[in-house]
């Protein structure tokens, strides 16, 4: 797949901070074990294992594009590193970790890469599946729930006002797969139910509908919710959980986890953010939120 991966690790810093005690840990076999669920390009990982020598680091990732830019990032840290093809939500780890690290949703690679059908900024496929050989697409997912059960997923997971209008206007243009119509034509379905104020503002009309049917695609959340319940269980006393999200309902999941799990201990009381330099030089930085809990004795 020819698609170029570049992709700045967010929060970098507090990430490396966050991790700074790792190689103190007691190690299961002797040999420290990180889980990085959310390989991406690598860009974390890659600075994980520059900081911690005696570190050894599984990565997941759903995607084979992103499997393979970590593979070639990564291929300087030889065998201390191990790249599977997985969920994080079904994942079970070989032996007990140091620490976890979680950085949730879609990588810029992804959103700008118009035929994996994320963006509806240019014209791609409506597909928008992390794992492009499994489960159903967008187009299907619009074309098979009923109205009212569209409106109420672009109203939860979009939290989007004029979700019922939206929804009678996709299923009114049904049927979306097949059709050959586009991520692009779909974004303009969307902008058509905004009053024409409301179409050229900041953030485009069809934003929240997008990230709606993407997390949905994808069950984001489910995903989070498995991972937010196992990861405890995997930690070693001491080991460190961190989570990287990237809008409220992430968030949200994340910050309860941390404060009502008794295998868990908050480190981060408020969320760490971005600085305003990495903002500016990282605009995807600015909504992102990472949190850090530590696994009790
Ligand atoms: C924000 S990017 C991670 C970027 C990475 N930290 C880096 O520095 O390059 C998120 C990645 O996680 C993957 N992903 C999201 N949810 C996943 C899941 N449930 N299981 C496995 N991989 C997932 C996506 O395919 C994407 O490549």
């Amino acid at each position: 797949m020819a698609v170029t991966f570049a992709h700045l690790p967010v929060l970098a810093d507090p990430v490396l901070e966050a991790f700074s005690g790792l190689s103190g840990l007691p190690a299961g076999d002797g040999q420290a074990l990180l889980l990085d669920c959310t390989l991406g390009g690598g860009g974390h990982s890659g600075l994980l294992l520059a900081a911690h020598p005696q570190l050894r680091l599984i990565g997941l990732d759903r995607d084979p594009a992103a499997r393979a830019a970590a593979a070639d990032r990564l291929a300087p840290f030889g065998d201390r590193v191990t790249i599977q093809a997985a969920n994080f939500a079904d994942f079970t780890p070989p032996a007990p970790l140091v620490g976890v690290l979680a950085d949730l949703g879609v990588s810029s690679p992804q959103l700008d890469e118009p035929t994996r059908g994320f963006s509806f900024r240019a014209p791609g496929p409506l597909d928008m599946r992390m794992d492009p050989d499994a489960g159903e697409t967008a187009a299907e997912l619009v074309d098979r729930l009923e109205e009212s059960a569209l409106a109420d997923l672009i109203h939860t997971y979009g939290e989007e006002r004029l979700s019922r209008r939206i929804a009678r206007r996709l299923v009114a243009e049904r049927p979306w797969a097949g059709s050959g119509r586009t991520t692009a034509d779909l974004a303009y379905a969307v902008a058509g139910c905004f009053p024409p104020k409301a179409r050229h503002g900041r953030i485009h009309p069809a934003t929240r509908t997008f990230q709606a049917l993407r997390i949905a695609v994808n069950d984001e959340l489910g995903a989070l919710d498995r991972l937010l319940a196992e990861a405890p269980g995997w930690l070693v006393p001491g080991g460190l959980l961190a989570v990287i999200s990237f809008h409220s309902l992430e968030d949200r999941r994340v910050k309860t986890a941390f404060l009502t799990d008794p295998r868990l201990e908050r480190l981060t009381r408020k969320p760490l953010v971005a600085s305003e330099e990495e903002e500016e030089a990282n605009p995807r930085s600015r909504s992102a939120k990472l949190r850090v809990a530590r696994r009790v004795a």
